[in-house]
């Protein structure tokens, strides 16, 4: 499906998302994909998730700020999407920073992620590699992540999306770099996040792989729009969220893509 094609879908079908986010991301990842044009839901209760998931059209697990109900609150809704097999992505946010962040991670990922989606030092990381990530900031290039995320893609069964200056995904057969977006990104805080979350959106109306190179180009189009009207990460985080939202399914063109 094209990007076009997975935008269309979106808008028309608008997919209820079950995101289980960080406290920094709650808000910000919902906005982003109600703007996109899906409807996200932020549930996270041990109690409930089982219960929620199989409604949704996919569900998204990010470990940004975790606590123990939380990390089983992930592990029952993760469990549940690949039972019932609703589509989800897990966003690995800086976990090489702790041994219980590690831990919850790799637990995560046996579960059988659909997409994994991380910073380039996330990514090296999580293949075993020694990545020069700084908590939740990367400091690597995503042409160093390249390998680890074919070799995890291969390894895991999943769709691996690297981000960054140059995005770069792939399914460990098909490889695709998406260019675009803004260098203030990276100094809004969640935007990764956030990706994640418009990430399950698409992929409850998209084969993965597709569902993961649409979604990142919708940001990587709509980030290089607001950069060109904003003053800094203040004025850009609200012109990012209107170009979210004024995209077309024609912008999303294949110009931005490189296929190999
Ligand atoms: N230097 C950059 N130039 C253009 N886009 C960027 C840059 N850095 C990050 N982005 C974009 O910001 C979004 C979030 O990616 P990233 O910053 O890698 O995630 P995280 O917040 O998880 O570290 C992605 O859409 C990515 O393409
Ligand atoms: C700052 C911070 N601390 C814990 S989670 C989080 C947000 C990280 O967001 P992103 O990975 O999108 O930069
Ligand atoms: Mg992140």
């Amino acid at each position: 499906m094209t990007p076009k094609a997975a935008l269309e879908a979106l808008r028309a079908q608008a997919p209820l998302v079950h995101c289980i986010t960080n406290y920094v991301a709650m808000n910000i990842a919902a906005n982003v994909t109600l703007a996109a044009g899906a409807s996200p839901a932020m549930i996270h209760a041990p109690q409930e998730v089982a219960d929620f998931t199989p409604v949704a059209g996919a569900l998204t697990i990010n470990i940004g700020t975790l606590s123990e109900p939380w990390v089983e609150g992930m592990r029952l809704a993760a469990k549940t999407a690949t039972a019932q097999s609703v589509p989800w992505v897990l966003d690995p946010v800086a976990h090489f920073a702790t041994p219980y962040r590690a831990k919850a991670a790799q637990d995560l990922l046996a579960l059988k992620p659909t997409i994994l989606r991380g910073n380039a030092s996330e990514i090296i990381a999580l293949a075993g590699g020694g990545g020069a990530g700084k908590g939740a900031d990367s400091g690597d290039s995503v042409t160093d992540a390249q390998s680890a995320a074919i070799d995890l893609a291969k390894r895991m069964g999943c769709v691996v999306a690297v981000t960054g200056e140059t995005d770069f995904v792939t399914d460990g057969t098909r490889h695709v770099t998406i260019h675009g977006g803004a260098a203030i990104m990276p100094k809004v805080t969640a935007l990764g996040c956030s990706l994640t979350a418009l990430v399950g959106a698409y992929a409850a109306v998209a084969p993965a792989l597709d569902a993961t190179v649409a979604a990142l180009l919708h940001f990587a189009v709509a980030g290089e729009r607001a950069a060109l009207m904003s003053d800094g990460p203040g004025s850009f985080s609200v012109r990012f969220l209107d170009q979210l939202y004024l995209v077309q399914p024609d912008d999303l063109g294949e110009s931005h893509l490189t296929w190999q």
